[in-house]
């Protein structure tokens, strides 16, 4: 091990499939089963050597699989208690800003929390985010097969490449925070090894990345890549509509004590005990590239509740007595060891059965019907228990559960071979169905993770 690996530290998230309760999830009266899964984001923080003894106060982010990928920021303390500001600097004065939000944001909001814990400059940082392959639709190994690079080139620029919407930005936005908390702090003010650490964590990477995507959402995913595999009961939206922003007068203030929960007012529910997972079976994810969602599906979805209360309520009953009988389905399972599946597999159906309604009632497409030619091609190869479109559904991809067997990672590979095809012609949505692929990634229990820096490579 070199020495710099001494000084340089890294945190991991993992990303999410929300297996059960998209939309339901967005209210307090319902919740939703999120897996973390064992695709992380990486962030390595290393201080910066600096040879004259005079430190500029600028921070460098660098996310090395993307072309042009850096991003260099200046950051100061705002007078009046505003926190930390952070002005992106151009690499050269005729170049275009090149933004990022969510690493802007999380930045200011790290760096705010941060500050008002410490006394003092703090010192300049560079930054390296490693996302782990299967984030971006590219073919990649399945088990038992060697990945060639840990940490593919993808040789575009970030914008261009293809998501598979496992929930990056809530995983960087989250491994990000962690890894500068860990850096700036001692152990003593915060640890992520205790359940304090984590609500604290959580609390702060859903500020920060409510107010990067201008929105607040469920926040299931970052929920998810905090404390991993979980039932997730949302917070209050109330909550992080009315913090102000970096800059603005009495923001750190504000910013610490949401973080720190002073007013006890964090309802978010993580319920990690009722949750478990069944040796022998695995979750696995098939991207459909090329598949887009269709825009404004909440917002409909929502409209349509809002229009007709009693036939919407009807369906997120029946949806989430459905929903907890999966949960409860899967734990049974891992603690019975019983290899039964057939119940397991009414769960799903059921479950699908109620999301088609769902689907027909708000016009929205969220079980499409080229999804369930898909999903149900897929159910009929012997080994697989079911799947479902997770989270929001549309033309994402969709997950599945299976026994853990690669002959039946082989069977669906060969169905799914040939789907392209099939899709275009019989899809009745419209849409074409791009290649279908099955990803690499599976079911993790853990969420936040302290990683060993020496297994990185040097940047
Ligand atoms: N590897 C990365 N390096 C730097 N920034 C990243 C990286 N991955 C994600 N981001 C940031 O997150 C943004 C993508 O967030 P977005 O919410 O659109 O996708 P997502 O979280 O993957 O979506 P979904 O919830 O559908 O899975 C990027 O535009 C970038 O700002
Ligand atoms: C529709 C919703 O409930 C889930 C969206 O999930 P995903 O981004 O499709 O994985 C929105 C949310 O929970 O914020």
């Amino acid at each position: 091990m070199s020495s710099s690996h001494l000084s340089r530290k890294v945190v991991s998230a993992p990303g999410k499939v929300l297996l059960a309760g998209g939309y339901l999830v967005l209210d307090r009266k319902h919740t939703g089963l999120v897996f973390g899964l064992d695709a992380r984001i990486h962030v390595q923080v290393q201080p910066v050597p600096t040879s004259s003894g005079v430190a500029l106060s600028e921070i460098i982010v660098r996310s090395p699989q993307f072309k042009d990928a850096v991003w260099e920021y200046g950051y100061r303390l705002a007078d009046h208690d505003g926190g930390c500001e952070v002005t992106q600097l151009r690499v050269s004065a005729t170049s275009p800003l090149n933004q990022n939000p969510f690493v802007e944001t999380a930045l200011s909001y790290a760096l705010t929390y941060i500050s008002t814990l410490r006394n003092g400059t703090l010192e300049p940082v560079s930054i390296t985010i490693f996302a782990d392959n299967d984030y971006y639709s590219q073919p990649t190994p399945l088990d038992g097969a060697t990945r060639t690079t840990r940490f593919v080139d993808f040789g575009v620029p970030l914008q261009e490449a293809h998501k598979t919407g496992l929930g990056s930005s809530a995983a960087l936005v989250t491994a990000f925070t962690a890894a500068l908390l860990v850096h700036y702090l001692s152990e003593s003010a915060f640890s992520l090894s205790s359940y304090k650490g984590k609500r604290l964590l959580h609390n702060l990477a859903q500020a920060s990345h409510c107010a990067a995507q201008g929105k607040v959402g469920s926040g299931f995913d970052v929920a998810s890549a905090v404390f991993g595999t979980c039932l997730y009961r949302r917070f209050s939206p109330s909550l992080l509509e009315s913090h102000g922003e970096p800059g603005s007068s009495g923001f750190a203030t504000t910013l610490q004590s949401l973080v720190e929960d002073s007013s006890s007012k964090w309802d978010t529910k993580i319920i990690k005990d009722r949750v478990n997972f069944p040796k022998g079976v695995r979750l696995i994810m098939c991207d459909v590239d090329c598949g887009s969602k269709t825009p404004g599906m909440v917002k409909k979805v929502l409209s349509w509740r809002k229009e007709k209360p009693e036939e919407a309520n009807r369906v997120w009953s029946a949806l989430q007595e459905s929903n907890e009988a999966l949960a409860t389905e899967l734990a049974d399972l891992a603690n019975t060891e019983s290899k039964d599946y057939a119940p397991l597999t009414q769960c799903i159906q059921s479950i699908r059965s109620l999301i088609r309604d769902m689907s027909r009632l708000s016009g929205v497409p969220i079980e499409p019907a080229s999804q369930t030619k898909l999903l149900d091609a897929c159910s009929n190869v012997p080994g697989v228990i079911g799947g479902v479109v997770p989270g929001a559904g549309g033309f994402d991809a969709v997950a599945l559960l299976i026994e853990d067997d690669a002959k039946v990672i082989a069977r669906l590979g060969d169905v799914l071979d040939g789907w392209n095809i099939q899709g275009q012609e019989g899809g009745g949505d419209g849409m074409d169905m791009g290649r279908v692929n099955v990803l690499g990634v599976r079911e993790e229990l853990e969420g936040i993770r302290v990683e060993d820096p020496s297994v990185y490579p040097d940047m």
